[in-house]
């Protein structure tokens, strides 16, 4: 198996000694590894578009910001594998991956591969979720020094920074055509969000479609409801969260610039135009994998 690794040395304050693990386990498999480490931004994308051949399998070792650029420079019909070496790792958790490097080699070359279809915003790939309001506001408040240190404890103090603000803005998502108005919306094509919290029970990431979430009351007594109810993974069951599937959503906001976030990483500003992708990506999964 000719196997192409993307190295993240940022994600997760770096975590070379498992990287060195995870590659010594690949090749005692008998894998054929080619490493690359990503220098910043883009890096990986680029780097994946520059190869003639990619091999059978790119494997991004980072979080869910380093799969997302892997995803946005693999080949058609190259499989992708994840050691999740990140923050939050919440494509990790959805595919039940492990986190000893060993057994995570074990399953790029031992395990099976899934179809999954991402979705497109404004035309760029991501494979777990997309999000506008407050979502998207706490990423962009995230203090990368405090993440660097202390990282998830860095999402934390951006979510009670932003806590304050959710209502002030009105989006007009269209869900399938169907116009409805939210205060913070969530497109999701897994289960999981922000590590291991279950979001959606609806979400299915071998299913072809997106699972979209509004928040549809203003006021900061209905988020704390919704972020208790995350705690549970009963969000779906707070009175004023919808939940819907769709293979298309557009979401605008009148007069303001409103920022996204994708895969965790902050991805541009509204207007949205989300599809889900025409192309699946096989992506490796253990044996055992059931979604
Ligand atoms: N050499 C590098 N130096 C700094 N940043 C980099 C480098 N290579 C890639 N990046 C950027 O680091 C960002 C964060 O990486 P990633 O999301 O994988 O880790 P994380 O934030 O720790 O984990 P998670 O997203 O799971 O919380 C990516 O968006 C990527 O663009």
């Amino acid at each position: 198996m000719n196997i192409t690794v993307i190295y993240n040395p940022a994600a997760g304050g770096g975590r070379e000694a498992l990287l060195c693990r995870f590659v010594a386990e690949l090749e005692r498999l008998e894998a054929k590894v080619r490493l690359h480490h990503t220098t910043g931004p883009s890096d990986a994308t680029r780097y994946l578009q520059s190869l003639p051949d990619q091999g059978d399998c790119v494997v991004a070792v980072g979080g869910d910001g380093t799969t997302n650029e892997v995803l946005n420079g693999l080949a058609p019909g190259v499989a992708m594998g994840v050691f999740a070496t990140g923050t939050a790792n919440v494509l990790a958790k959805e595919l039940g991956l492990p986190k000893k490097p060993e057994a995570a080699a074990r399953v790029v070359v031992e395990g099976k591969s899934v179809s999954v279809t991402p979705a497109r915003l404004n035309g760029r790939r991501f494979i777990m979720m997309c999000g506008v309001g407050y979502d998207a506001w706490v990423v962009d408040g995230v203090d990368l020094s405090i993440k660097e240190k202390f990282g998830k404890l860095a999402y934390v103090m951006a979510m009670l920074g932003q806590i304050r603000r959710y209502g002030e803005r009105r989006y007009r998502v269209t869900v399938d055509g169907r116009p409805l108005d939210s205060f913070s919306a969530i497109i999701t094509n897994g289960k999981h969000y922000g590590g291991s919290f279950v979001l959606s029970r609806e979400a299915n990431i071998l299913r072809p479609q997106v699972q979209v979430l509004l928040f549809q009351k203003p006021g900061v007594r209905f988020l704390l409801r919704c972020l208790t109810a995350l705690l549970f993974g009963r969000m779906e069951q707070v009175d004023g969260v919808a939940s819907l599937r769709a293979q298309a959503v557009t979401i605008q906001c009148e007069g303001a610039e409103e920022p996204i976030q994708a895969d965790g990483d902050p991805a541009g500003m509204l207007p949205a135009d989300i599809q889900v992708d025409d192309l699946a990506v096989p992506v490796r999964v253990p044996q055992m994998f059931l979604p």
